[in-house]
């Protein structure tokens, strides 16, 4: 339907390609530009043109998939609006884009393509009759159609005066937009109509598709007609259930004309909206949560019905529906505990530590015979890498329960345990429900790892909000609260897991048993290498043992030679390393290293591999240099010179006798968090007024051992003979002392120190070395008895562990010893002391002989 009078638009015009919906004649639209070509066409023809005719640009429906979209131009629609813009804004968040309003003014058809860069140019063909607008036209004056069309456009125009009435609006609105309809011709109507009421955009670009006026009507009067029985069903509802609020929401779900009457056009996204609450509704009944929970969130579902989704609220009280449809309010797995089964699981997961799994077997025992049993709660305290977070895996396993860690080092705010209350911006659950609804049953392991580690802060005290998580007594009512109703914890089996006990807080302590873990000897770590970190690792890796073999000597000499610890974290590290060396030259198919080959040094341990072994190995070295390509021999044998080359140089060296070359000098022992250490206490003495120096970071308690030492030798020094600088019996006098603890950046405190104390002063004083072999641990008193210290076996694994001989401990400590594998006990030899005398006899080559009574009586002579 060509037209040839009334206004006309440009014959050429730009052509902006739109995904974002169809711009009908007569309607006005928002179209955002990001794509090169239309922001070309934006800068170049509205932001620089200066004439109405610019502002003029045909909007082309874009029909192909966004997703597909190229560079180069699609085949374009051939029917398009021309369209007014009204208005450009830019904006370079979140990328550089223009927001166009444009107003659609008539209908063109393409006749011919111009050019295509930097945007689209056609020449174009009005399509529909544009006529000036002068006033308000009256019914009676249009032209109105005669036959068909005639009595189309008259049922239509019915259609929209009944559609206008029936919408929900106040009176004087309704009679603004009757006025407007009388005014508009009756040719602009289905486009009008068509971009105001629900379309999809498939109808709206046949509406655009629809030349013919007739056909037009013909396609958007069953769209008004659809429009309509959607009110009038929702005006039924509306009858039924005088609810205002559901009213409200119903009427904006269904035809959206209230208050924005322009803005249609959004497919039908959100239909299934209502039977997205029925669906959740259905699932809060059947989560079969507890009679108050269930209250709650019935509650909570009928305000959520009320809100509209648009409401920032609405998104928080779905999810807070969502978290309490899926925690694990009455799901549990059975337990399928059988001791005898647990004994074999424990014994397979973890090498040593008897008194530890002795312990967890009785535990599991009760369980079974009294399922309902309400604590002890566990905790596991000992240096890192021990195996404390495995073995509570291995419980989870025996149990046949889900097993969960909750990490707490660092935690130092409440709410991670307990969550945010809702009316926080980002609330959230506490870690232990958040646990929970990631097990998804109610009665998980779960290991709150690291208890030693809670901070605390202006957000309160994580620990005392564990109190109540722990206590059997009261965790069947835990509140969360961002959940705020009571989710039932004690079918939760509770392990923790720490490095010392000295910083958990006492009431928490209270609650829990305590289970020491002590760090492994060297035998011991061998042993669990072989059994378990080396296959594990060459699993990790991908490599087997027919490629890879470490001998027990290679074990030894990296738990030796590379690390230095309690547990076995740093060992498996190490494998892993030689494993990752291993792999790429399996992967390259290359031998190792010509180091590797070559016949291993002879030592204690290469002597060990045997004569057999050195011979292969010197075969081998023969064919290396002869053929270097080609694939290594299997298996790869790790030994000493391999490992070097591998981890480097040594990392710790047996240091010990090297640094006892002077008097003044003796080896103590002392308990760290990560296990046993020996430290070299070191003294000095000078010229001076009687000064004691002590540096090392002491605490106060170590300070007064240091003075109680001195005190103890200065009245003893008769009796040894020790003398100061200048020769006199006292050993302040004119002489400054000086006593140093390394390392020196590590505080340490704690009275066990005492008896090191006193052999290094009289060391230093009598001039004599103290042995090279010994190190000692125990507290002194002022009148030379040796006290009990704690940490017995830490310490005497740290000593066997750097090659010591002899261990001097408190007497009282004896019965510690029990503790200490045997092979240890046998290469060491103990001395228990009940007093310092004891001590230094131990502590030197040949004793330490005081004189009994050394003050010489003046020789009386007898005067008869
Ligand atoms: N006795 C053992 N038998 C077998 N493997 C062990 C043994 N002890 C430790 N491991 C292994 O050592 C690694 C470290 O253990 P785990 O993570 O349990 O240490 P942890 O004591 O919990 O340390 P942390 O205190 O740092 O958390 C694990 O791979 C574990 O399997």
């Amino acid at each position: 339907m060509s037209s040839n009078s009334g206004i006309r638009i440009p014959s050429r015009l730009p052509l902006l390609l739109t995904h974002e919906g169809v711009l009908l004649p007569g309607s006005t639209m928002r179209i955002s530009v990001d794509t090169a070509r239309n922001m070309q066409l934006v800068k170049t023809r509205l932001l620089k043109g200066t004439s109405l005719k610019s502002t003029i640009i045909g909007v082309i429906p874009n029909t192909r998939d966004p997703e597909l979209d190229t560079e180069d131009l699609p085949s374009l629609h051939s029917i398009g609006t021309a369209g007014l813009a009204v208005q450009v804004v830019g904006s370079n968040w979140p990328k550089p884009h223009y927001t166009l309003l444009i107003t659609g003014l008539c209908r063109f058809r393409v006749s011919q393509l111009l050019k295509e860069v930097p945007f689209p140019l056609a020449e174009v063909e009005q399509l529909d009759k544009l006529e000036q607008y002068t006033s308000p036209r009256n019914t009676s004056e249009a032209a109105t159609p005669e036959g068909e069309l005639g009595e189309l456009s008259q049922r239509f125009y019915q259609a929209a005066v009944q559609l206008v009435g029936m919408l929900d609006m106040s009176v004087p609105v309704v009679a603004k937009l009757r006025r407007l309809l009388d005014s508009l011709p009756k040719e602009t109507l289905p486009d009008v109509l068509a971009s105001m009421i629900h379309t999809s955009n498939k109808e709206k670009l046949q509406v655009l598709d629809a030349v013919s006026l007739e056909e037009r009507f013909k396609k958007t009067l069953p769209l008004l007609t659809r429009q309509i029985e959607g009110l009038k069903l929702l005006q039924k509802t509306r009858k039924s259930r005088p609810d205002d609020d559901k009213r409200v929401r119903a009427v904006g779900k269904v035809g959206k004309f209230p208050g924005r009457p322009f803005s249609l056009d959004e497919d039908g996204d959100d239909d299934e909206d209502g039977d997205d609450n029925t669906v959740l509704e259905r699932k809060v009944k059947g989560a079969n949560m507890p009679e108050a929970a269930l209250r709650v969130c019935l509650k909570e579902l009928k305000r959520l019905k009320k809100m509209p989704q648009s409401m920032p609220e609405y998104a928080l009280t779905r999810n807070y529906l969502d978290l309490m449809v899926e925690l694990p309010w009455s799901k549990s797995t059975t337990d399928c505990l059988d001791i005898h089964s647990a004994r074999v699981l424990l014994d397979n997961d973890h090498y040593a530590m008897e008194k530890l799994k002795r312990r967890v077997l009785e535990y599991l025992a009760v369980r079974q015979l009294k399922s309902t049993l309400k604590g002890p709660i566990l905790c596991f305290v000992g240096p890192p890498g021990v195996g404390k977070t495995s073995v509570g895996r291995s419980i989870a396993r025996t149990l046949g329960r889900e097993f969960h860690r909750i990490a707490l080092g660092g935690v130092c705010d409440q709410s991670d345990i307990r969550g945010h209350r809702r009316t926080y911006v980002g609330s959230m659950p506490g870690r232990i429900i958040n646990g929970l609804k990631a097990v998804g049953v109610n009665n998980p392991v779960f290991l709150l790892d690291e208890v030693d580690k809670l901070g605390k802060s202006l957000q309160g005290d994580p620990a005392a909000a564990l109190l109540e998580v722990l206590d059997p007594e009261q965790n069947h009512s835990f509140t969360d609260h961002y959940l705020n109703v009571a989710f039932d914890l004690s079918q939760v089996l509770f392990i923790a897991t720490a490095n010392t006990t000295a910083t958990i807080p006492p009431a928490l302590l209270d609650r829990m048993e305590v289970l020491q873990v002590q760090g492994y000897t060297q035998e011991e770590k061998v042993e669990i290498a072989h059994r378990h970190l080396i296959p594990h690792q060459l699993e990790q890796h991908g490599l087997t043992p027919h490629q890879l073999q470490i001998p027990q000597d290679t074990t030894l000499d990296i738990i030796s030679k590379y690390t230095r610890e309690a547990g076995v974290r740093s060992l498996e590290r190490k494998i892993g390393a030689i494993c990752r060396a291993v792999a790429v030259k399996v992967a390259e198919g290359h031998k190792v290293t010509k180091s590797e080959a070559a016949p291993p040094e002879s030592g204690p341990q290469g002597a060990e591999q045997g004569e057999g072994e050195q011979r292969r190995r010197g075969e081998e070295a023969q064919r290396v240099s002869s053929d270097m390509a080609s694939p290594p021999e299997m298996p790869i044998v790790i030994d000493h010179i391999a490992l070097k080359d591998i981890l480097g140089p040594h990392i710790f060296e047996m240091e010990v006798s090297e640094r006892l070359t002077l008097p003044g000098v003796a080896i103590g022992l002392a308990w760290t968090p990560l296990g046993g250490e020996i430290m070299f206490v070191e003294a000095s003495r000078m010229e001076g007024e009687g000064q004691l120096t002590l540096t090392g970071q002491l605490g106060d308690v170590m300070k007064e051992s240091a003075h109680l030492a001195i005190s103890w030798l200065r009245s003893n020094a008769k009796t040894y003979q020790l003398t100061n600088l200048v020769g006199g019996l006292d050993p302040l006098e004119g002489t400054d002392i000086h006593l140093h603890f390394p390392a020196g950046a590590v505080t340490k405190d704690g009275p066990s120190a005492g008896v090191t104390m006193v052999t290094v002063l009289a060391s230093l004083f009598s001039g004599r070395l103290v042995r090279s072999d010994v190190a000692m641990t125990g507290e002194i008193t002022l009148r030379g008895l040796v006290l009990p210290v704690g940490g017995i076996k830490d310490k005497v694994l740290a000593a066997h562990r750097a090659g010591l001989k002899r261990v001097i401990i408190p007497k009282r400590n004896e019965k510690d010893l029990e503790e200490i594998p045997a092979n240890v006990r046998l290469e060491l030899d103990f001395v228990g002391a009940s007093n310092l005398d004891e001590v230094l006899n131990a502590a030197f080559d040949g004793g330490f002989p005081g004189i009994s009574n050394p003050v010489t009586l003046p020789q009386i002579t007898s005067k008869l």
